[in-house]
């Protein structure tokens, strides 16, 4: 199948386009950059020297030819661009016949209204938003497979919602908000750069307070209240989420334990039992890395996951995997 990356410069872009090269089954048609972009002509390992040899592909501009082009030449379109352009982008696609993967958060909403107070503008495709499948690969396979428009997971949401949903699924949260303390490296904030971004700049410190977009998303697909506080960190790549929650009255160790089989057999998801997540652990590694400690009815569940991996590229690999009839694991691992 042939596969066309728009907005291929950017750090999950290029990410999924180092995957997709490597897949036993994927051909990399084409990369584009938007029309104005300054790094259109530039090949794909100008920018990423670590990929001279694989990725020596043009990045092309996405104007009106480029549309034919596409519709000539691709299976599936993955669009690596910001939410809005996104938005903007999908349904051309999608009236080409296209399978759309999209890594922004464009669809993974499903009120207009969270839009708005959440991404500070008004959906222009609300009738797609009920289309679109969530691309949380290990809850949501048959949806995947089958939709054309898959709105690929955010990157916090894809750690705390594995993390979380064993236990929902259990019946085992009290009813009190389970509180989510999450760091992020920078790659997780775009390669274009910004002050808050820089490298002298970020140190370690708490931001989006009450009011970050992945709190609706983390509730919408958990069913839950959440208080998600994320932080940025000095490092380049990587997540770790440290859950707090209240258990009903009298939950067992071995009820929780018991929770978290449902992702036993999961290829992606390591249960760690008594190590301890870290960044260290994840980073370039197309894994969540789960582990919890209990005291009493107080639960601690840790969850780390490489933010370009299974936070962008390699749950958007794992879900054209599932389009494609094939195992979740086929070209991100071993
Ligand atoms: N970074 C991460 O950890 C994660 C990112 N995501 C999501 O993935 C998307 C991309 O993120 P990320 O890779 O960090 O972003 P970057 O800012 O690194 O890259 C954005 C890419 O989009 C291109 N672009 C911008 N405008 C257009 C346009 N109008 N048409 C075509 N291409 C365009 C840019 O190139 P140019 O401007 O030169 O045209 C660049 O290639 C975002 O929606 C983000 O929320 C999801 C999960 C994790
Ligand atoms: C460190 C940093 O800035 N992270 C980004 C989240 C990463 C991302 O791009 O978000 P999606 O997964 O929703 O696409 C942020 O907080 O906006």
């Amino acid at each position: 199948m042939k596969v066309v990356i728009i907005g291929a410069s950017g750090y999950s872009g290029a990410e999924l386009a180092s995957l997709v090269v490597k897949h036993p089954q994927l051909t990399l048609a084409a990369c584009y950059v938007s029309e104005q972009s300054l790094d259109k002509g530039k090949l794909l390992s100008d920018l990423y020297p670590e990929h001279v040899g694989l990725l020596d592909s043009p990045l092309l501009p996405l104007g009106e030819s480029a549309y034919n082009d596409i519709e000539s030449s691709a299976d599936f379109v993955c669009l690596c661009t910001d939410h809005k352009v996104s938005v903007d982008l999908a349904p051309r696609f999608l009236k080409m016949g296209k399978k759309v993967f999209d890594l922004s958060g464009g669809y993974r909403l499903s009120s207009n209204e969270d839009y708005q107070t959440y991404y500070g503008f008004e959906h222009q495709h609300t009738e797609l938003l009920k289309q679109a499948a969530y691309g949380l690969a290990e809850w949501n396979s048959d949806a995947i497979a089958k939709a054309q428009l898959v709105a690929v997971a955010g990157c916090y949401p894809t750690a705390a919602l594995n993390a979380l949903k064993p236990l929902q699924l259990a019946g085992l949260l009290a009813e009190q908000p389970v509180i989510i303390n999450a760091v992020s490296g920078v790659t997780g904030a775009g390669r274009k750069a910004s002050v808050g971004t820089h490298f002298c700049e970020v140190s370690l410190a708490p931001y989006g307070l009450f009011n970050h977009r992945h709190s609706p998303e983390i509730e919408q697909h958990l069913g839950h209240k959440v208080l998600f506080t994320p932080h940025l960190g000095n490092f380049p790549r990587g997540i770790l989420e440290t859950i707090y929650v209240q258990l009903k009255v009298d939950v067992t160790p071995e009820q929780v334990a018991q929770a978290y089989q449902v992702l036993a057999d999961e290829p992606l998801i390591r249960l760690l039992g008594n190590k301890i997540p870290s960044i260290k652990g994840v980073a370039k590694q197309p894994f969540v890395d789960i582990a919890w400690q209990q005291q009493g009815s107080q639960l601690i569940v840790m969850a780390a996951i490489d933010n370009l991996l299974k936070g962008a590229a390699g749950q958007a690999l794992q879900c054209i995997n599932l389009a494609m009839g094939l195992p979740h694991s086929t070209g991100l691992k071993g």
